[in-house]
């Protein structure tokens, strides 16, 4: 048996597994099999804990409740920081994924992230083939990177928009060679935006730290907000600022909602 954590970040929520001290046989299916709603525990994103090396605190390993591998997730980028600081005190923890590392601070009860430079080239997020990543040829789309791929459409009402067809279509159009997570994004003013995103791999979440980056970094970009906005996700606020050197800090809460223990054996390979 071996013992799991249950975090989220604004409802966008994770089992945790710990791979520190040894390494645990966690294949793509058994994340998934784990991820799922009603046959396992349940979460947006699965996330494999591992060493730590050279000025990283922790490694963190992403899966979707699809099995697919994701290169960022800033919620569980605050969690994990927060799990990790638990065990030491610290105040400062450089989580590293397969995009980069991230280093994350406390701020009172909040964590606030550097996930990095938003990435705006087309090859970078990946696009089909060579392109305006500011007005894509998909419903005028934006699109960067955060070390996972964005894409975010501006509309006038959030309520009005049928994410649950649209985003799985957008999701998966041959313009994202790697599939994208798709934000919808309502502006409210400079300052404020609210988003609602559909991940690539776990559909519709009630947050999304990476996609609130990229939401506010192609807001900006447009002149629709400064580089510095409040987004309201339907978990809640995040705090997202665009530094003036293109890397993008985030900032919200962490909650731990139960532990328990699970029987990876007894899963799927
Ligand atoms: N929930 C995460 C993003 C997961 C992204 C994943 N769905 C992908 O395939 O890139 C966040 O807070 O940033």
């Amino acid at each position: 048996m071996v013992p799991f954590r249950k975090m989220h970040g604004l409802g966008n929520d994770f089992v945790v597994l710990d791979a520190r001290a040894q390494p645990l046989p966690v294949t793509p299916a058994r994340a998934a099999a784990i991820a799922d709603r009603r046959r396992g525990i349940g979460c947006d994103q699965f996330i494999l804990l591992e060493p730590g090396t050279d000025g990283a605190d922790v490694f963190m390993r992403i899966r979707n409740p699809d099995g697919s591998e994701a290169g960022a997730c800033g919620n569980a980028t605050r969690c994990i920081a927060s799990l990790v600081a638990g065990d030491s005190g610290a105040d400062r923890v450089v989580v590293r994924t397969i995009s980069g590392d991230l280093p994350a601070e406390r701020l009172g009860d909040l964590w606030r992230v550097d996930m990095g430079p938003a990435r705006l080239g087309w090859q970078d997020i990946p696009l089909a083939r060579a392109m305006d990543t500011l007005h894509l040829p998909l419903e005028d789309a934006a699109a960067c990177s955060m070390g996972n791929p964005h894409a975010t459409l501006f509309v006038p009402d959030l309520d009005a928009v049928p994410v649950e067809t649209l985003g799985p279509r957008l999701e998966h159009d041959p313009l994202f060679p790697d599939r994208a997570n798709i934000g919808f994004v309502q502006v409210l003013n400079p300052e404020h935006i609210r988003l609602t995103v559909w991940e690539r791999g776990a559909g519709l979440t009630l947050a999304c730290g990476s996609g609130a980056c990229a939401a506010l970094v192609n807001a900006a970009r447009r002149g629709l907000t400064g580089r510095a906005a409040t987004v309201t996700l339907p978990g809640g606020d995040l705090h997202i600022e665009w530094r003036a050197d293109g890397h993008v800090l985030m900032t919200g809460p962490v909650a731990t909602a139960f532990t328990g223990t699970i029987d990876l054996d007894g899963l799927p390979q």
